[in-house]
């Protein structure tokens, strides 16, 4: 029996959450077109033979402003000093940006064994792909390199039988059929934050933080769910209501169809959008999203 962490870093948008799902075989954490989409680490399961892979998924690293983006680079951090491995997702359309030599610059630090997945290998010719793979690997000697694009599915099976073998000897963590450890609450609030930036735009979806308020089942199997948008300035909030309400009601129509997939029973969502000023600046909401302040 195998069984470790394995620490997926890259840049903001590199392509983290599309991985963890697509390596996972399911929707454990939440993928969106916009940056900065992941605040905290998500644990998906994956089993391949005898091992058990931990994947932990990092916010994007970026250089951080708000006290709530030195939260979330933090936690990436933490995240890679804790793993048995590290994984760097680099887009390989991207390529070498000034944001990836930055973490490589932090991993050169890092004693842990480093793997590297070049991702979106579907978006460019493979001619382009080993020259990348080279000019990154003269940076950081890592241990195997990977090309992969996860919405095709290429490089995935190879990937994971990699990451099953580089896995210490020891029990699994998790019982093998559990997938995820992102409590249900978190779940939907976070489905509903995906709606809220994929239908939102510019200052919006950066300003908007969700959280369930109340999870009550029900007799008829059904679950009964009321999340609460917190948005910090009016005309957020009148931007995230629409015109007589069409777009909290779209919002709250896909995060309820999207949450009766995921869970596999019906779910009753209620949506609140209220407005609280400077929420992304408050210690008690970043615990709340399972951060650490780091002052
Ligand atoms: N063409 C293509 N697009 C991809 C692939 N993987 C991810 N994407 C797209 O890239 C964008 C970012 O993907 P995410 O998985 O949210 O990226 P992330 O690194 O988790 O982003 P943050 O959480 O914001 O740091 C989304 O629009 C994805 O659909 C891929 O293999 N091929």
């Amino acid at each position: 029996m195998r069984c470790g962490l394995v620490a997926v870093v890259g840049a903001p948008n590199a392509g983290k959450s599309t991985l963890v799902n697509a390596l996972a075989g399911t929707k454990v954490t939440i993928v969106s077109p916009k940056p900065q989409t992941t605040r905290f680490r998500i644990r998906a399961v994956v089993m391949e033979g005898r091992s058990q892979v931990v994947l932990v998924d990092t916010p994007g690293i970026f250089a951080p402003r708000r006290r709530l983006d030195r939260a979330m680079v933090n936690a990436a951090w933490t995240g890679a000093q804790d793993a048995d491995l590290t994984l760097l997702l680099v887009d390989a359309r991207a390529g070498l940006k000034e944001d990836v030599r930055t973490i490589l610059d932090g991993l050169a630090k890092s004693r842990r064994p480093l793997m590297l997945a070049l991702t979106k290998a579907d978006l460019i010719p493979r001619e382009r792909l080993l020259p990348l793979a080279k000019e990154l690997n003269d940076i950081l000697p890592f241990r195997e390199t990977f090309m992969v694009s996860a919405l095709k599915g290429d490089g995935l099976d190879r990937l994971r039988q990699a990451l099953g073998a580089a896995m210490p000897e020891g029990p699994w963590l998790f019982p093998e059929d559990d997938l995820s450890d992102l409590p249900q609450r978190m779940l939907a609030a976070e489905i509903v934050r995906e709606q809220v930036l994929r239908q939102t735009h510019e200052e919006v979806p950066h300003h908007a933080t969700v959280e369930t308020e109340q999870w009550e089942e029900r007799k008829d199997g059904s679950a009964r769910i009321e999340v609460t948008i917190y948005v910090s300035r009016a005309s957020q909030k009148a931007i995230l209501i629409g015109d007589k309400g069409a777009r909290i009601k779209e919002i709250g129509q896909r995060a309820r169809s999207e949450l009766e997939k995921l869970l596999e029973r019906r779910i009753h969502l209620f949506l609140n959008v209220k407005e609280r000023a400077g929420w992304d600046e408050e210690r008690g909401r970043l615990r709340a999203l399972g951060l650490d302040d780091p002052g």
